[in-house]
């Protein structure tokens, strides 16, 4: 790696061929993944369950190794950037003996260099939180956002999130996303978080990382990946649409409706709108062999290049 303490890295988490099998013998949990993730954007993890997503995270967190391939955060092996990382796995282990306010003290004392204790606190009184409630007696959203406090108190280069909106209120989800973008947008915080919430997804992040099979299928900038597709309906077949990839097609009253990947403009006779993102992420689940697409800013760059 060639970056420097004066030029933070512009790619925040890249892969090449990363591969990991949980047992000799087990199918690949992550198979053959190169992509990239660039620093200061909130990016989603998309996939159907057992997609390989909180695999991923853990990788990036330094929690597991790679069977082959390589994966490096902020420029350096994950291990080495722990410091740096803060990472949020589904199960959010806290210690239910302790009290909201010596967690947090917990926080400051593990990170004294970075401790942001006014953030934390933030967090927890947002959530109207007695800071000497015992963790044992907070509810599950409760205790998410103790969590979380914990996470964004270390003001992470890198926030690594595992299902973190799961048991929080809508309420609760959208503050907490609203967190999540200023800590972004105003510290450059890069935020890797899986969810199975799209709706709320295509709020909170402009980046996107669709995971099925081990394998990326999808990756880049949301906007950039709903432009590069459409949805058309026409009165014709799968085979009328070439040159342009088909991702889904079905049959419907007005004709034929196909998700599909343009290779130019769209012939004379077929209504083209763009698609949503859970109609892009739909189609892409539902259509498995569709060639995978990653946006020219998330394509790994070739070994020996660094960003
Ligand atoms: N500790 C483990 N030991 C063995 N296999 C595992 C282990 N953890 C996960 N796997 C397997 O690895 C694959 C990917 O699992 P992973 O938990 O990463 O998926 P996921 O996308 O996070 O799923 P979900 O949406 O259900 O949380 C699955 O086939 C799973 O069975």
């Amino acid at each position: 790696m060639s970056s420097t303490s004066t030029t933070p890295p512009t790619v925040a988490v890249e892969a090449h061929g990363l591969t990991l099998r949980y047992g000799r013998r087990s199918a690949a949990a992550l198979d053959d993944c190169s992509f990239r993730l660039p620093t200061g954007r909130v990016s989603a993890l998309v996939g159907p369950n057992g997609a390989g997503k909180s695999t991923l995270l853990a990788t990036a967190a330094g929690l597991l190794r790679p069977t082959s391939g390589t994966l490096t955060v902020l420029g350096t092996a994950p291990a080495e950037a722990r410091g740096r990382i803060a990472y949020l796995s589904q199960d959010k282990p806290l210690h239910p003996q302790l009290t909201v306010a010596e967690t947090l003290r917990m926080g400051a004392e593990l990170n004294p260099a970075r401790w942001d204790a006014a953030h934390a606190a933030a967090i927890v009184e947002q959530g109207s939180l007695d800071p000497k409630a015992r963790v044992r007696g907070l509810s599950g959203g409760q205790r998410t956002r103790v969590a979380l406090a914990l996470a964004l108190g270390k003001r992470p280069e890198l926030l690594l999130l595992d299902e973190p909106m799961a048991d929080l209120d809508p309420l609760a989800r959208h503050e907490l996303l609203g967190t999540l973008m200023a800590d972004a947008a105003e510290h450059g915080t890069t935020v890797l978080m899986s969810s199975h919430i799209v709706a709320e997804l295509a709020d909170a992040c402009d980046h996107l990382l669709l995971l099925g099979s081990g394998r990326i299928r999808l990756g880049g900038g949301i906007d950039d990946l709903l432009h590069a597709h459409s949805v058309v309906t026409g009165r014709g077949t799968p085979a009328d649409l070439a040159p342009h990839t088909v991702v889904e097609s079905r049959v419907t009253g007005r004709g034929l409706t196909a998700l599909i990947r343009r290779d130019g403009p769209v012939g004379d006779g077929w209504e083209t709108s763009e698609p949503s993102l859970e109609e892009l992420l739909l189609a892409h689940l539902r259509s498995p062999s569709a060639p995978a697409l990653l946006t020219p800013g998330t394509t790994a760059a070739p070994a020996g290049v660094t960003a």
